[in-house]
């Protein structure tokens, strides 16, 4: 699943901010309301503090907790410290209203290391008193210490009016409500994104929520996630008796009925259920950051059974968002010291301290002692008791520390009431109050709770939740839930078939309908998934090509096509490439290349004929692509239309293969099939003549000589191999298709225009530069191959009469003389005047000029083969008689071409290639 990419993020990262936002550090406690200093507020750090493993839910009235602040903290660039913690919350979302007993910054910033200071910060929010920790500095944040000692010290406040620096008046709506799926994905979305983030809803609709937050702030969500997450499965598993709770599977929770159901449905289904809360801060479209109080809870519906482990994934989040508005006072230095002592009692729950590890089992404990039964009151539930326990006590019995995790896990089975008896975590968590709009009617037993029936019991559903009158919020979840025919068709994204379908085939098919007006594409293709995706994608595709040039072309009869004379040549920047060019170009063809993209420049060899497409008469064009990339092949040849495709692309370095075997078959290989599939994607099966490079290092280890059409293969390379793949599927498709492919069996083929590295073109080079003095000796493997070596301009035309044809064929291209490297070395050498004279054996064999007695050639063995093709002939025969072709340039002829250009080229330090 694309989506999944995001992924959860690792609880642990880096706390320091550091961004476009602001430059300020998170320091994680749990007051049940985020504390918040703001903007030109010194950095403040709170060492060892502990967050409390869950928070009472009190009534809301003002409270004081005390912060102590540091001192003597070096990075006053640090704007923003402040408090905030996954915890459960009541379902409301009370305006907070959070300040710092006075104290100027300035007096913040004077403070030493020796002179700790309380901060105290006090919420409006219904919290005990916090007593913190002694304060050993340290420059993490830390987590409060909380003790059930201090509830009586809590201090209301007068309320405060004070605005918030952070949270100025805006006129957009403050708070708006989003159905998640299990996996945190935006399943619908309020249209008040669009005011209150500059989001439309289709934008964030089937994206990773991750996406809209800050990434400093992924970890507080995927808390949330997690205790929504575990929370579902404790109530699974408490009701599955023996049985351990899975995991809910990854399947994505869009339906059908998140389109058509109003939010407020959705949202009011699941109203009563547990609930919890964090601060999160969202990216706004501008790039600019927004904290927002979120509270978060289990919704149901859509055939989900809380009771029925497999029907977890089809619950969803409802997660409702309320910009986070503050106040902040600093206090003054002086009040810090005395509230730094450990006390007895404290209960710790793991932290996110940065320099601590921590694992997902130690959070178990944590996770234990808040979560409580979903269903206690949800509508979902059939247990919910009717007489809610509204009290919280809290009693941690002494216990400085939780009991190691390996007795607790999360799946295994245990259960809070055992972890209390084992930590003496004698804590009878708070339990949500249902929402005091609904008046419930629960049966006695316990049926299957399903909100999306299929059926219309729905409105009998609705009925047990009627809103009472004086609902604050009534829900309209007493209208009846609008089921949709199931003969319904669905085109959102999140559907299994986008997410078994790969992205580069999606991304094709993209690509592919930008070239088509959408009103062209039958509405049938593009909302109806076959069986086989992949070729249902690529039907649309050779579809969406039709209104450009193939709807063009269309109504042309195959010769009519053929008549445009449209050239796609792959590898068009290599020797016969170029050539292949200028012939084309000479014969009237529209040309069009392939080039793979390149950090420096590997247009050498063509740069002399292209020009800019913007000038008139132009008919050679480049397109970047990739033999690897078959979503641009299929691009481009549906853009470009071709009437020819020659494919001379390749890692085609023999050598090199042994060292890149697997991208050489990539390349040679497949790449080939990835042309051959995008023709017959792009429905021009029948229109396209294709010709393949294809070469006598098939023969490799020869089974005759001369090799011609018929003498069997014997590859001795992954070079060798990858050609054999390549000249197999071009066969194959040629009957199994009728495709007009042709092999191309070509002997060696050299030039000027040769790549450097080939033994032709490295000897003309070396003995040029030797000739001028540019270089002293040339150093070469194997002297003693022999290769049938023609001039690569014949061999293009012999390319292009394969395509010309009545019938697809294979031929070979040679000159059916063979000569040794050795040969060639004494004919190069000959045309500057050097007369080589060899002496020693094997690898001490060299090469001297016999006039001077200088060693001019030497040999290295690591131009050795790990496999050699000692010998290839070709028997041009079939070519000779069947295309009326003939090699023009003998041996003698090339060789003295091609040193006679080195020579000028390394005269003028040319950087022909
Ligand atoms: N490259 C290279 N080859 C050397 C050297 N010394 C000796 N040789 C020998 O020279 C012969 C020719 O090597 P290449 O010029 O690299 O060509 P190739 O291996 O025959 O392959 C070329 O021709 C094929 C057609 O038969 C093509 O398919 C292939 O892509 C490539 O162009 C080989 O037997 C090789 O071992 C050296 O220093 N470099």
């Amino acid at each position: 699943m694309q989506h999944k990419k995001r992924g959860r993020p690792k609880l642990r990262e880096k706390r320091v901010y550091s961004s476009n936002e602001h430059t300020y550090e998170i320091l994680y406690g749990t007051i049940q309301e985020p504390a918040i200093m703001t903007k030109n507020t010194p950095r403040n750090i709170i060492p060892n503090q502990q967050a409390p493993p869950f928070h009472a839910k009190t009534p809301h009235s003002q409270h004081k907790v005390t912060i102590p602040s540091i001192t003597n903290d070096t990075k006053r660039s640090s704007i923003i410290s402040f408090v905030h913690e996954s915890f459960e919350s009541p379902y409301e979302l009370p305006t907070q209203s959070t300040r710092a007993t006075s104290s100027p910054i300035s007096e913040i910033n004077s403070l030493t290391s020796s002179n700790n200071t309380d901060l105290t910060i006090e919420t409006v929010a219904a919290l005990p008193t916090v007593q913190l920790s002694s304060i050993p500095l340290t420059s993490q944040p830390l987590l409060f210490n909380y003790s059930n000692s201090t509830p009586s010290s809590f201090t209301p406040i007068a309320n405060t009016s004070h605005s918030s620096p952070a949270a100025p008046q805006q006129e957009s709506p403050s708070s708006l409500t989003i159905i998640l799926s299990m996996e945190v994905c935006c399943a619908k979305v309020s249209d008040d994104t669009i005011k209150c983030w500059g989001y439309y809803p289709q934008e964030l609709a089937h994206r990773s929520f991750y996406d809209f937050i800050s990434p400093k702030d992924t970890d507080r969500l995927a808390r949330l996630h997690r205790l929504l997450i575990d929370n579902a499965m404790n109530v699974t598993k408490s009701h599955q008796t023996g049985e351990a709770a899975p995991l809910p599977p990854t399947e994505r929770t869009t339906s059908l009925l998140f389109s058509y159901t109003a939010h407020s449905q959705l949202n009011a289904i699941a109203n009563g259920s547990r609930s919890f809360s964090d601060t999160i801060h969202i990216k706004k479209s501008t790039g600019e950051y927004e904290l927002y109080k979120v509270v978060v809870y289990i919704g149901g519906g859509l055939g989900a059974d809380l009771y029925d482990a497999s029907t977890l994934s089809k619950q969803y989040i409802v997660a409702q968002f309320k910009r986070h508005e503050y106040e902040v006072i600093v206090p003054p230095p002086q009040a810090a010291a005395s509230n730094v002592a450990p006390q007895k009692g404290i209960t710790s729950i793991p932290t996110f301290r940065d320099e601590t590890p921590i694992s997902a089992d130690d959070l178990v404990p944590y996770y234990n002692s808040i979560i409580q039964p979903i269903a206690a009151f949800s509508p979902m539930s059939p247990l919910t008791p009717t007489s809610p326990t509204n009290s919280s006590s809290l009693n941690f019995g002494g216990n400085n520390a939780l009991p190691t995790t390996s007795t607790i896990h999360r799946n295994s089975g245990s259960n809070l009431d055992s972890f209390r008896r084992n930590s003496g975590f004698n804590h009878q968590p708070s339990i949500s109050k249902p929402n005091p709009s609904f008046a419930m009617t629960l049966p006695s037993a316990s049926p299957k709770f399903n909100i999306a029936p299929t059926t219309n019991t729905t409105n009998s559903l609705f009925s047990r939740f009627q809103p009472t009158s004086s609902s604050p919020q009534p829900p309209s979840s007493a209208a009846p839930v609008h089921m949709q025919s199931s003969s319904m068709t669905v085109t959102h994204p999140t559907q299994q078939y986008f997410l078994q379908t790969s992205s580069s085939t999606l991304n094709a098919a993209a690509s592919a309908v930008q070239n088509k007006s959408r009103s062209s594409i039958p509405s049938k293709e593009t909302t109806v998934a076959p069986p086989d995706r992949k070729i249902e994608m690529m039907y649309i595709m050779a579809e969406a090509f039709t209104p450009n040039k193939m709807g063009a072309h269309s109504k042309l009869t195959v010769e009519e096509y053929r008549a445009r004379k449209v050239a796609l040549i792959t590898g068009v920047t290599g020797q016969d490439g170029s050539y292949l060019v200028e012939f084309l170009l000479e014969k009237g063809y529209e040309v069009h290349g392939i080039i793979r993209r390149s950090s420096s420049f590997n247009t050498g060899r063509i740069e002399h004929i292209y020009r800019d497409r913007h000038e008139t008469g132009v008919k050679f064009f480049l397109h970047h692509g990739d033999l690897t990339d078959s979503t641009c092949l299929v691009h481009i040849i549906s853009k470009v239309q071709p009437t020819e495709l020659y494919n001379l692309a390749a890692q085609s370095h023999v050598k090199v293969s042994f060292d890149m075997s697997e991208y050489t078959g990539d390349v040679d290989a497949l790449g080939t099939l990835r042309l051959l599939d995008a023709i017959r994607t792009c429905g021009l099966t029948d229109r396209v003549r294709f010709y393949q490079a294809s070469t006598s290092e098939l023969y490799g280890k020869v089974m005759e000589t001369p090799q011609k059409e018929t003498t069997p293969f014997y590859p001795r390379s992954p070079y060798g191999v990858a050609k054999l793949y390549g000249y197999w599927i071009v066969r194959n498709y040629r009957e199994s298709y009728h495709m007009f492919t042709c092999n191309g069996i070509l002997f060696n083929h050299e030039s000027p225009r040769r790549g450097r590295t080939f033994v032709t073109r490295k000897i003309t080079r070396a003995v040029a530069d030797i000739h001028l003095g540019r270089q002293e000796c040339l150093y070469l493997g194997n002297i003693d191959a022999k290769r049938d070596w023609g001039h690569a301009r014949d061999y293009i035309q012999g390319m292009w009469l394969m395509l010309q044809q009545d019938e697809p064929d294979d031929f070979v291209l040679a000159t059916g003389k063979t000569y040794t490297v050795r040969s060639f070395v004494e004919k190069a050498f000959q045309k500057t005047g050097h007369t080589i004279v060899w002496e020693g054996e094997g690898v001490n064999e060299v090469g001297k000029d016999a006039e001077t007695g200088k060693v001019l050639v030497r040999i290295d063995p690591k131009y050795f083969r790990p496999a050699e093709v000692e010998l290839l002939l070709g028997d041009p025969t079939k070519a000779k008689t069947a295309l009326g072709w003939e090699p023009t340039v003998t041996f003698d002829q090339l060789v003295d071409e091609m040193v006679t250009e080195d020579i000028k080229a390394s005269l003028n330090d040319s950087k022909l290639m």
